[in-house]
């Protein structure tokens, strides 16, 4: 397996990139690109770790070399927030960096995974979309917006608040990796029951719990370590799948459009990537009111990337 991370210098693409270096399958390559002129150092540092899995490290004049033959490429580049935005005021200045990039992968791997991290995710996918489509490569089994990082935080949170061990917890979380759109399946948690104020306040906690994150580092940036992991866990995932065993991850893709032409839920992983969206089973009430009411800006966000792209 070859995977590349563009953006690997940054908060998430270094703990990404050390998670990938000691957990990927022996023989596999590490391909690690980032316009920081620290990035070949950030590939020499991991290289000094005794795994079978070669880091090279590509600097901004060689995105196409970082990209050929890669298997899956992860793309964590752009910036994050600081307190008092939301994701989508990140969109003037990450929608073009996805686009240039998205436009390497078409032009070097284009039979490539490729896992979306960059905020707001609920656009720059269909951005991607929209790029691969207009260089004629683009095949939705293999384009992911990365929205692991919900769910693990949602498992941590269950757990925390039931003195659970959060390896046994599994929750799906659907929609898309913002605000409201982000909605955590609480009541299909097994072997779990909430109240209705505790299911209230634990959807509004995940689904705030990007802005927790930029509140508590006030300003020196967002989720980096957790999402390093959320990362980590999805790749994992995908090369599990593509090596021919089936995993499942709620990832956001597009699927068969019932909600929104792009939307988180639950995918079968596999050797063609996206095998089989499954289905979230039945909302509550509660849930269903919360889709109902974030569909709309859900679309919004997706109809913005693909005018820009077009
Ligand atoms: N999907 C999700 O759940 C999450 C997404 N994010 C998003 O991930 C992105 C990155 O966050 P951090 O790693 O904290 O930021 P960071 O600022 O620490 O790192 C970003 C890296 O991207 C690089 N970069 C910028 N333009 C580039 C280009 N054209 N090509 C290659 N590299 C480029 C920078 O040099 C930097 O090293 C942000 O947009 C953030 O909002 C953050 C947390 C969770
Ligand atoms: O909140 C942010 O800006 C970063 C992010 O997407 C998250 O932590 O979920």
């Amino acid at each position: 397996m070859k995977v590349a991370v563009l953006g690997a210098a940054g908060g998430i693409g270094q703990a990404l990139s050390l998670l990938l270096k000691t957990q990927l399958p022996a023989g596999s390559e590490l391909s690690l690109y980032d316009v920081a002129p620290v990035v070949p150092g950030v590939a020499v540092d991991l290289s000094h770790i005794p795994t079978d899995v070669k880091v090279t490290g590509f600097g901004k004049d060689d995105l196409a070399s970082a990209l050929v033959g890669s298997d899956i490429v992860l793309i964590p580049a752009g910036v994050p927030r600081k307190p008092g935005m939301d994701r989508s005021d990140l969109f003037n200045m990450n929608a073009g960096i996805v686009k240039n990039l998205v436009e390497g992968v078409a032009d070097n791997c284009p039979d490539a995974c490729v896992g979306i991290i960059t905020n707001p995710v609920n656009t720059t996918v269909p951005i991607a979309a929209e790029v691969l489509k207009q260089k004629g490569v683009y095949n939705k089994q293999k384009l992911f917006g990365v929205t692991t990082l919900d769910v693990i935080r949602s498992e941590a949170f269950v757990a925390e608040l039931r003195g659970l061990n959060p390896a046994n917890v599994t929750v799906p979380v659907i929609g898309g990796h913002s605000g409201t759109t982000i909605l955590p399946l609480l009541s299909q948690v097994e072997g779990v029951e909430f109240t209705e104020q505790e299911i209230k306040d634990l959807t509004h906690r995940i689904q705030n719990a990007g802005t927790e994150v930029v509140e508590a580092k006030a300003g020196g940036g967002s989720a980096t370590l957790s999402m390093g992991q959320a990362a980590a866990r999805f790749c994992l995932s995908l090369v599990k799948g593509l090596q021919g065993e089936d995993t499942i991850e709620c990832t956001y893709v597009e699927g068969p459009g019932d909600n929104a032409k792009f939307f988180a839920q639950p995918v079968r992983l596999g050797k063609k990537g996206a095998e089989e969206i499954l289905s979230y089973g039945e909302l509550s009430a509660f849930e269903q009111k919360c889709m109902d009411d974030m569909l709309e800006g859900l679309k919004g966000d997706i109809q913005k990337g693909i005018d820009f792209a077009s």
